[in-house]
């Protein structure tokens, strides 16, 4: 079992800087100690003629895959869940992000933006995120806040967990949360 506190979720509504937090963090944790091993994934909108398109996912280290499009629309994607206007790639997600939350013997820190609705339509995904936990590594994560009142289970799960500490994002508290979470990682990650 992860010791407590070692799961790091961010959380807030849509658009407060979940994901520059996360990605501050990482470029914060990197300058201090480029041999830290920080593996994981982050989600960004793609973006066509200054409309959203979709999403994709993409690795620490800049490998990129379709996570949901409004654009595609072949035999196969009319299977495919949807999500408000988007249609999800599944397996193309799960391509790319379920070999990154494969634990190594050297990984300091797994990173996870986001565990949301368009990822947990991968039915191997939460198992993964909980197989992370499970292990010693500490992780940093972003969730949604509950939509009209609902809450995903998998995030209730995840907020509720033992070992998690919830940050929740507004804009007069997210510079000052990232120092936070930053200097309260790079302390565990020392130590790791
Ligand atoms: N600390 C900050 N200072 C200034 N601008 C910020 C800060 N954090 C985020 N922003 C700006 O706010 C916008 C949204 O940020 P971001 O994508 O990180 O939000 P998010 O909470 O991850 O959004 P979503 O829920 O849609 O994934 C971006 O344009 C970003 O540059």
């Amino acid at each position: 079992m992860a010791a407590p506190g070692k799961c790091f979720l961010v959380t807030g509504p849509p658009g407060v800087g979940k994901s520059t937090l996360i990605m501050r963090v990482f470029e914060s944790l990197k300058s201090s100690n480029p041999s830290f091993k920080i593996q994981g994934f982050y989600t960004r909108e793609i973006r066509q003629g200054g409309e959203r398109v979709g999403f994709e996912v993409v690795t620490l280290d800049g490998r990129r895959a379709p996570l949901a499009s409004t654009t595609i629309s072949s035999s196969e994607s009319s299977r495919w869940p949807t999500v408000g206007k988007y249609k999800v790639d599944i397996a193309s997600f799960e391509s790319l992000a379920l070999p990154e939350l494969e634990v190594k013997e050297d990984t300091d820190l797994l990173i996870i933006d986001e565990v949301g609705k368009m990822e947990l339509y991968s039915s191997s995904f939460f198992p993964a995120v909980l197989k992370v936990l499970e292990s010693n590594i500490p992780v940093l994560a972003s969730i949604p806040i509950p939509k009209f009142g609902r809450d995903i289970p998998a995030v209730a799960r995840l907020r509720n967990h033992p070992d998690a500490s919830l940050f929740t994002l507004n804009p007069s508290n997210r510079d000052a949360m990232k120092e936070q979470i930053y200097s309260q990682l790079v302390d565990i990650l020392r130590k790791h």
